[in-house]
């Protein structure tokens, strides 16, 4: 069974190179994590006190403005950031897509991409080619696929990556904004493997600044404000405190049928 428990974290960033001068008149931003300027080197606080708890079958959406820890958390949830202070504890072979571009090499062909990228994403070889001709298939890429990355356009690299990370089999998947960025034509094609790779995960983690996608990926959610979790709680119940309006409201029966979700609370369109 997988499981991430996360207790009373801390993850801070040390900034040897900061202008300290102009950082002890305090002008407080209104985004960003907090500056600590008690000691000699001002310090980010990126994540403060954080405590997440999270099992087999959680789809979590991770909410927050600019610079309000979602990344780190993300990081922290990975495994690849090991808290200053507290606990985090994963269990489970995690997938972290950060950013569809990292891990390919543009100097090899798409093919030996694909072969590479699953291996980081913690497939086998032998997994991977089996998978390499549905990435094929969907990629559109055809005899590009032999071709260095390097030749590709934006919107072929996005493909191949979008193509890669939608075709593994992840324990816990960590999904970081970059995957809603592609056009919506393709994203439209991309939905329904995406929708696919996150049923067989074992656990999600997503964040996104687009409602439609959380509403689509996920049933709870974590709301992120100055390092701190500011709320924990279903999708629903958060975004809406979060956003100051209730998300689900305005949707049409279509889209809630397609997300699976319960018709709006209020006002008398009750069921
Ligand atoms: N490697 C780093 N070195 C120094 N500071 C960092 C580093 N990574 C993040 N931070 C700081 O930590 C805080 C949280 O950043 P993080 O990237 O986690 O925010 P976020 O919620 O993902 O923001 P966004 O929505 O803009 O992507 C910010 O104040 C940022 O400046």
């Amino acid at each position: 069974m997988v499981s991430i428990d996360v207790r009373n974290a801390y993850v801070d960033f040390p900034i040897f190179d900061a202008k300290t001068r102009s950082l002890k008149k305090k002008v407080i931003g209104k985004v960003g994590g907090k500056i600590g300027t008690g000691s000699r080197v001002p310090v980010i606080e990126a994540l403060r006190d954080v405590t997440v708890s999270l099992k087999e079958g959680d789809r979590v959406g991770l909410v927050g403005h600019n610079g309000a820890g979602k990344s780190t958390l993300l990081r922290l949830l990975s495994g690849i950031y090991e808290p200053t202070r507290g606990s985090a504890r994963v269990v489970g072979k995690v997938a972290p897509v950060f950013d569809l571009g990292v891990g390919m090499d543009p100097e090899i062909s798409g093919l030996e991409n694909i072969m590479i990228r699953g291996l980081f994403l913690g497939m086998t070889r032998k997994e991977m080619e089996k998978r390499v001709d549905d990435i094929t298939e969907f990629t559109e890429l055809g005899d590009f696929l032999q071709m260095p990355l390097r030749t590709y356009s934006t919107g072929m690299r996005v493909r191949l990556a979008l193509g890669i990370v939608t075709s593994i089999d992840p324990e816990i998947l960590i999904l970081d904004e970059g995957i809603g960025a592609v056009d919506a034509a393709f994203m439209a094609k991309a939905r329904d493997r995406l929708k696919d790779l996150v049923r067989r995960s074992g656990l999600l983690v997503f964040a996104n600044h687009s409602d439609e996608f959380l509403m689509e990926f996920c049933d709870s959610a974590i709301w992120m404000d100055s390092g701190n979790v500011k709320q924990q709680g279903s999708l629903r119940e958060v975004l809406t405190a979060y956003k100051g309006r209730d998300p689900f409201e305005h949707l049409s029966a279509e889209t809630l049928a397609r997300i699976g979700a319960a018709p709006a609370m209020s006002g008398n369109g009750g069921d």
